[in-house]
């Protein structure tokens, strides 16, 4: 075989690689709706065999190759774990699958939950290529939906509850290790801080906790701003604040540190309409999930 056609087979995995890369979305959203993830951690400690987990799920005999065949999939992509005995398949879970447990099985579900993931598995978002053709500013999203993703899911009560839900798990995961030893560092000097876009303020809250110096100020969107009275009842604590506004058309409030929790593109976004001269410098310390992710420490 020529150096060529070797060029041209590898090419040619990679394109039937990315081509079929929306089965693994669709196999963990099936894997979700079965409740795969609960029927082995129920059987746990053990791991689950495959004639177990089909009976569990109550699927026809007829499925249940098609199962071992999911289930080696999601193994591939680390959600659960394999042990072969004898011929026989068991599943045990994995951390991964861990976060899917529904909040009932999970141990620490006050603490660690999975991003939102069923609002975006298999979700569809239109046509890109259909988006390139547009002259308007519109994000691909707002195409579809006709709106901000934002103004769409403030229609719907139970999604923003839903979201805001789970991106408020998410923080709390974050939070722990931010105000833990590690990272005291990072807060030395700061008397105050904004956490824009901070959500339901579950991160901004466990650092005005831990720091009763530092002035912690959530800047939302004001639909997602609790009441007045909410904010104490929900949170209580006289160094933190909400603010209602929209950053994309006014001044972020200032602060000595500015915390973009995970959102490398809209702090460039930011960094370019803020320009010089208003209320943020860019100078200030930022926060940044991705610095965690990359170098297990925070910069
Ligand atoms: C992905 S969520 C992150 C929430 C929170 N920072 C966290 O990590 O859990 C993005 C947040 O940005 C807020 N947001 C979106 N557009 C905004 C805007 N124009 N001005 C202020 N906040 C905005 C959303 O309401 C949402 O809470």
């Amino acid at each position: 075989m020529s150096s060529s056609d070797i060029e041209l087979i590898e090419a040619q995995g990679r394109i039937w690689s990315y081509s079929y890369s929306f089965i693994i979305n669709k196999c963990l959203k099936c894997a979700i709706q079965l409740g795969i993830p609960d029927v082995i951690h129920r059987h746990s400690p053990g791991p689950t065999s495959l004639p177990a987990l089909a009976s569990a799920l109550h699927l026809p005999p007829s499925k249940h190759d098609a199962l071992r065949r999911l289930m080696r999939l999601l193994v591939h992509a680390a959600f659960f774990k394999l042990q072969e005995a004898e011929d026989h398949y068991y599943y045990s879970l994995t951390p991964a699958s861990e976060l899917l447990l529904l909040p009932d099985d999970r141990a620490e579900a006050e603490v660690l939950k999975a991003p939102p993931v069923h609002l975006f598995l298999g979700t569809d978002h239109g046509s890109l290529s259909a988006w390139f053709r547009r002259s308007d500013g519109a994000a691909p999203v707002e195409a579809v939906l006709g709106m901000s993703f934002w103004d769409a899911m403030a229609r719907e009560p139970s999604l923003m509850q839903t979201f805001y839900g789970a991106m408020s798990g998410d923080s709390k995961l974050v939070a722990r290790v931010l105000v833990s030893d590690c990272c005291k560092e990072l807060f030395r000097g700061v008397g105050s801080l904004v956490d824009v876009g901070g959500g339901t303020g579950t991160m901004a809250a466990a650092i005005a906790r831990a720091y009763p110096d530092i002035n912690c100020t959530v800047f939302e969107l004001p639909q997602v701003v609790p009441d007045s009275q909410d904010q104490e009842a929900i949170i209580g604590l006289p160094n933190l604040q909400f603010l209602g506004g929209n950053m994309f058309q006014e001044n972020i409030p200032h602060g000595d540190a500015l915390l973009l929790k995970g959102r490398r593109q809209l702090r460039e976004d930011l960094e370019k309409m803020q320009g010089g001269g208003t209320a943020v410098a860019w100078q200030q310390r930022e926060i940044r999930k991705g610095d965690l992710d990359r170098h297990g420490r925070w910069e």
